[in-house]
């Protein structure tokens, strides 16, 4: 359990997925928990736990430590440079989970020598189960423990470089829209071919998560696994090859790089 103060700067989608993780996951307490918003009305699920909910960005940054920001990355400089002297580089870190915001703008933003980090988490962080890509840069060596330990609650944590980092909001932040498509379609074919949408969903939400967890639990490559799967001449290689042909794995191969030109293009 974390004994420091935690403020999230912006309780958007994934400002409150965050601290319903932190909150679940037993890291921090409601009382270690400060999340800002304009408009806190939308934030009483949160404020029902005991989190405190205020729109004062200025006592939310002062009042912790860990500092979580959160905002939309086209409004952080105009909202934090109003607030720039609240931040401690002596006491503090400043976590960003904004899309394309580099470390060298979050120093411009916080102040020389403010120990940053970048992390991309998703949505799944809600329920523990998020993949979170982090790089760090002037972060104390304790820190780096506590901000690691904080994500490991929350998911999966892999450290990367930063020059990294837009790939990896595309993979994985992105990615859970993605597989989302994908089980929706499956329910879509599901439903056609006789399912209620009920049924469909758990079907299709509970064989991709075995299909993730044989990846994950035995480290094996997709390929290896399908092999089990294709009998020759059967059902299952008629529909993978039929999927191809109508583009199936070049369509997402092209998404993702859209997805990615759209941050680093713009
Ligand atoms: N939604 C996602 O799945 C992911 C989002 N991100 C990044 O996280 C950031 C937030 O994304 P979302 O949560 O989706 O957006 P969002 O729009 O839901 O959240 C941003 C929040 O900031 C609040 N806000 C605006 N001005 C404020 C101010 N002056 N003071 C306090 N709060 C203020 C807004 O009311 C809003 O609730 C973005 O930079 C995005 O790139 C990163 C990974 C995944
Ligand atoms: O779509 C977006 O811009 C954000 C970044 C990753 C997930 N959502």
């Amino acid at each position: 359990m974390s004994s420091k103060k935690i403020a999230i700067i912006g309780g958007g989608n994934l400002g409150s997925a965050i601290a319903q993780g932190l909150l679940k996951s037993g890291f921090a307490q409601p009382a270690d928990l400060t999340v800002t918003k304009r408009n806190i009305a939308s934030l009483s699920e949160l404020q029902a736990l005991g989190v405190q909910t205020i729109s004062d960005n200025e006592a939310a940054i002062r009042g912790a430590e860990i500092i979580v920001v959160a905002l939309k990355p086209y409004n952080v400089k105009e909202v934090l440079a109003k607030v720039k002297s609240a931040f401690d580089p002596k006491r503090q870190v400043l976590i960003s989970v904004m899309t394309g915001v580099s470390i060298d703008d979050l120093e411009e933003i916080a102040g020389a020598g403010m120990p940053v980090v970048r992390a991309m988490p998703n949505t799944a962080i809600a329920i523990q189960e998020s993949m979170t890509c982090i790089c760090y840069k002037n972060v104390p060596e304790q820190l780096v423990t506590f901000v690691k330990d904080m994500f490991d609650q929350l998911g999966v944590t892999v450290s990367i470089d930063e020059k990294l980092m837009d790939a990896a909001t595309v993979l994985g932040a992105c990615g859970i829209a993605y597989a989302l498509r994908f089980i929706r379609a499956n329910i879509q074919g599901g439903i056609e071919i006789g399912f209620d949408v009920k049924t469909a969903n758990l079907i299709a939400a509970q064989t991709v998560k075995g299909a993730a967890e044989l990846l994950i639990r035995e480290k094996r490559h997709p390929e290896e696994e399908i092999d089990k799967v294709t009998t020759p001449k059967g059902c299952t290689i008629a529909g993978l090859n039929e999927m191809e042909h109508q583009g199936f794995s070049s369509s997402l191969i092209k998404g993702i790089t859209v997805s990615y030109n759209k941050i680093v293009k713009g």
